[in-house]
C-alpha cells in the first residue's frame, strides 16, 4: 500500500479550479518535486494534505487511512506527522533559534512545562542536534529574525525535523532564497530524506533545482496534474507545456531554447 494517495482531489475557490482532480501514489522514503508555474495549484494541494484548506472533491489516503475524516487530537496527530515549510519560514521572530526549534517538539512534551520554558533537557539536547546537524548549532542563542534567510529556513526544517514527522511538505521553501541559500536548504531537505527515510513533497518553481534534487517530479497546470516521472523523463514539450512562455525563466537560462536535458 502506498503511503500517501491522493485520488481525484479537487478544490475550487468561486469559478477558478486550483486543484482538478488530482490523483497520485507516493510511497514511503520518496523525495518528490512538485513542479508548474505559478498559480498551477501547487500550494493549494499540499495545503490540503495538510488539512490547512478542505477539498471540494476527491480524498486524501494515509497508510489507507482517510485524512479528510480527521479530527480533534487525531488531527493534531496529523500535523505532528505531516510537517509544513513555508516560503516565509513562519518563526517567531523575537524568540532564540532553539526555543523556536524547540515548538517542534510541542506535541512531545506537557504543554505546561513549555508555558514555563521548562523544556526537558533531552528535547533541548534533540533541538541543538538538529541544529549542529544543519551547520547552525552556533546560532542557538540568537534572535530568530537576526539570522539570515537561508538561516531561518533550515531552522524551521529543524523545527520540522524535531517533530518526528513521516512526511514533511514544503511549500516553495527556497523560492525567497539567492542561488547559495537556496542550495544549502535544499541540501538539508535531501539529508533529511536519505538519512531518516522521511518522504518529502516539495513544491519548487525552479525546474533546474528541482530535477537536481528529486527523484520524481509531478508536474501542474491549471490545476491538472500533467507530468509525473523521474526528471530525465522530463521532455523539452513537457516542459513547455509546464511552463508555457514561462519556461527560459523556470529553468534559467535564454529564451526560447528549453534546455531540459543538462
Ligand atoms: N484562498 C484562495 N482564494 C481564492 N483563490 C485562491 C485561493 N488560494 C489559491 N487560489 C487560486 O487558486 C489557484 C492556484 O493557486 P496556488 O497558490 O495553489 O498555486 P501555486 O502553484 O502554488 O502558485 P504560487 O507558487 O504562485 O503560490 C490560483 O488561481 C489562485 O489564485
Amino acid at each position: 500500500m502506498p503511503m500517501l494517495e491522493l485520488q481525484g482531489l479537487t478544490r475550487r475557490f468561486g469559478a477558478v479550479t486550483a486543484v482538478d482532480a488530482v490523483t497520485l501514489s507516493v510511497p514511503a522514503g520518496q523525495m518528490v518535486g512538485v513542479i508548474g508555474r505559478s498559480g498551477a495549484g501547487k500550494s493549494t494541494m499540499l495545503r490540503m494534505i495538510n488539512r490547512l484548506t478542505d477539498p471540494s472533491a476527491g480524498r486524501i489516503l494515509f497508510h489507507g487511512r482517510d485524512v479528510g475524516a480527521l479530527q480533534g487530537a487525531a488531527l493534531r496527530r496529523w500535523r505532528t506527522d505531516c510537517a509544513m515549510i513555508f516560503q516565509q519560514f513562519n518563526l517567531v521572530p523575537r524568540l532564540d533559534v532553539l526555543t523556536n526549534v524547540l515548538v517542534g517538539r510541542l506535541n512531545h512534551v506537557a504543554p505546561w512545562r513549555s508555558l514555563a520554558g521548562l523544556w526537558p533537557e533531552a528535547d533541548r539536547a534533540i533541538a541543538l542536534s538538529a541544529l549542529e546537524q544543519f551547520d547552525i548549532g552556533r546560532l542557538a542563542a540568537q534572535r530568530a529574525d537576526s539570522l539570515s534567510g537561508g538561516q531561518q529556513q533550515r531552522v524551521a526544517i529543524a523545527r520540522a525535523l524535531v517533530q518526528e514527522p513521516s512526511i514533511i511538505l514544503a511549500d516553495e521553501p527556497v523560492a525567497s532564497l539567492d542561488p547559495r541559500n537556496a542550495r544549502l536548504v535544499m541540501d538539508a531537505l535531501a539529508d533529511i530524506n536519505r538519512r531518516y527515510g522521511i518522504t518529502i513533497l516539495v513544491n519548487i518553481h525552479s525546474l533546474d533545482l528541482a530535477r537536481a534534487y528529486c527523484e520524481r517530479l509531478v508536474g501542474l497546470a491549471q490545476g491538472r496534474l500533467v507530468f509525473d516521472g523521474p526528471p530525465e523523463a522530463l521532455t523539452d514539450e513537457a516542459a513547455r507545456q509546464l511552463y508555457g512562455l514561462e519556461a527560459a525563466e523556470a529553468v534559467g537560462r535564454d529564451a526560447p531554447r528549453v534546455p531540459v536535458h543538462a
